[in-house]
């Protein structure tokens, strides 16, 4: 009898010691949004995560309630207006889909003039309460909403480059989803790699390294279906928002590949816009998405662009110009409205 409450108490001193190895709190702020709850609830079902922070300026405590009956170990709190540091406290990963989406005619930078204080805001409040967490900003312009973000931790004294990524998730999920239409394959087993940012042309599919050929126009048009993939979206949902559901899928599964380089793995590799030294000397572009192997400190290592064709390095040329100026533009916002 002794003997087996011992063993009891072994394995419950086990079993806490390996949740508390793993004890991962995530906040989403903008989590009763079109992409937030999905993202929250897909992130429920992830064993990774300890905790989760639900923080919306409307109706995170009722997503927060109906998430919370589902039967996985996490815990589940929602916060309203005025309680985004409490949210933030002690969060490993936040994820930021706060702001507005597209309507039919926008393109992602007519979206600047709301998000732009939005996520400044918001980045104050995750600087103030947890300047060590991954930030995971989702809302678009992400171009230029990943700048703001990184001057205001600047502004405070606590940035960190290897921990602040724009998702663009979304933009190889779609290029290996079409390339997979085209080919009759698997979409499981076509990894493209895309590069650049995340509007327009500044997203540049490499198609010549992912073993996959296309020509002329067959080319042209998958090139443009990758970098135009959002308005595809926003079209079919004719004024009722942007990409949610694929959105939550990328942003669950770039929330887990950080959980996993958190937790220890090694060689988890995810496409991601971060401060980057690729294009910093050559263009003067700070910030630019490329492979990026994760670590238990956030960026491990950027992975260079590789190979390119002609016909990808004209695509890379305007890339590049068009970015400089959605950062350039981020960067001004955050100097002249602090
Ligand atoms: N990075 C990417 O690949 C993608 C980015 N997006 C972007 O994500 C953003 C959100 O899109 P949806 O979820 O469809 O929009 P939505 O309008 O459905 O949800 C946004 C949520 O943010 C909340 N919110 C607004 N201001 C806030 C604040 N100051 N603090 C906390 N919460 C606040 C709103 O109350 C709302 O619940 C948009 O900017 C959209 O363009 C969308 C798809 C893909
Ligand atoms: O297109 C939009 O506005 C939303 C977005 O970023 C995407 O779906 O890639």
């Amino acid at each position: 009898m002794f003997a087996a409450r011992q063993a009891v108490g072994l394995f419950q001193r086990r079993a806490f010691s390996s949740t508390a190895a793993n004890a991962s709190k995530v906040a989403i702020l903008g989590a009763a949004g079109g992409i937030g709850q999905p993202l929250s609830l897909l992130l429920k079902l992830n064993p990774r995560v300890s905790e989760l922070a639900l923080y919306d300026i409307v109706g995170a405590p009722g997503v927060a309630a109906d998430i919370s009956h589902v039967n996985t170990k996490s815990t589940v709190k929602g916060y309203g207006k005025g309680e985004a540091k409490e949210a933030l406290k002690g969060s490993e990963i936040v994820l930021i889909p706060a702001g507005v989406p597209r309507k039919p005619g926008m393109t992602r930078d007519d979206l600047f003039n709301t998000n732009a204080s939005i996520v400044r805001d918001l980045a104050k409040e995750c600087a103030e309460a947890c300047p060590d967490a991954s930030i995971l900003i989702i809302a678009n312009p992400v171009n230029s909403t990943v700048p703001i973000t990184a001057e205001v931790f600047k502004s405070k004294g606590v940035y960190n480059p290897k921990k602040l990524f724009g998702v663009t998730t979304l933009d190889v999920v779609r290029a290996s989803r079409f390339i997979s239409e085209l080919k009759k394959t698997d979409p499981a087993n076509e990894s493209i790699v895309v590069v650049g940012g995340h509007s327009g042309a500044t997203i540049v599919p490499l198609l010549s390294q992912s073993g996959s050929e296309l020509k002329g126009e067959q080319l042209d048009e998958y090139v443009k279906r990758v970098q135009f993939g959002g308005d595809e979206v926003v079209k079919a949902k004719d004024g009722k928002g942007s990409a949610t559901l694929s959105m939550a899928m990328a942003g669950a599964r770039f929330a887990e590949s950080l959980l996993k380089a958190a937790q220890g793995q090694k060689g988890v590799i995810e496409p991601t816009f971060v401060d980057s030294p690729l294009y910093k000397e050559s263009h003067g572009v700070t910030y630019f998405a490329s492979n990026v192997e994760l670590g238990p400190n956030g960026v491990e290592k950027i992975h260079p662009v590789g190979d390119v064709t002609e016909y990808e390095q004209k695509l890379l040329d305007v890339c590049l110009k068009d970015l400089k100026g959605n950062i350039e533009k981020g960067e001004k916002f955050v100097k002249e409205n602090p």
